[in-house]
């Protein structure tokens, strides 16, 4: 059999607020607008032999439940580290967050779905 890889991922959402100050004056964007963001991690590796698991889904749950709360409900941009609160620069800011407490972390993507806008940090 040729070797195989695993990933598994798991999905989460916040809502926020934040604003463009690169845009000029009168833009759309550099008004404080509010939009719902979704988002996924995925980690690579291998499953225990005592669980079959790469990693506990409650596990990886708890941890985005710490990032989200700082993300949920807020201003962005006074956030430390989003000031320019873009979905490349939370996706960037998430996996940087993530990397530490999750082991096998690949990567992290950052979507407002509506528009099918996303952004993907991929480990490499
Ligand atoms: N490369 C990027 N471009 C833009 C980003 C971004 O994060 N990366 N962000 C924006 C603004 O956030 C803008 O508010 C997005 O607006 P729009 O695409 O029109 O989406 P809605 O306001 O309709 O958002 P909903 O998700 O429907 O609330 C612009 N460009
Ligand atoms: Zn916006």
């Amino acid at each position: 059999m040729s070797k195989l890889s695993l990933e598994i991922s798991k999905d989460f959402a916040f809502d926020a607020a934040h604003y463009f100050e690169h845009k000029e004056k009168d833009h759309p964007f550099s008004r404080l607008h509010g939009h719902s963001f979704q988002g996924t991690v995925t980690l690579a590796g291998t499953p225990a032999q005592d669980s079959g698991m790469v990693k506990d889904f409650w596990e990886i749950d708890a941890e985005l439940k710490k990032i989200t709360a700082q993300l949920d409900h807020r201003l962005l941009n006074e956030v430390e580290g989003l000031e320019h609160p873009s979905l490349e620069d939370i996706a960037m800011w998430v996996f940087e967050k993530l990397d530490p407490v999750l082991p096998g972390l690949v990567s992290v993507e950052i979507r407002r779905p509506s528009w099918g806008e996303k952004a993907v940090v991929k480990r490499g």
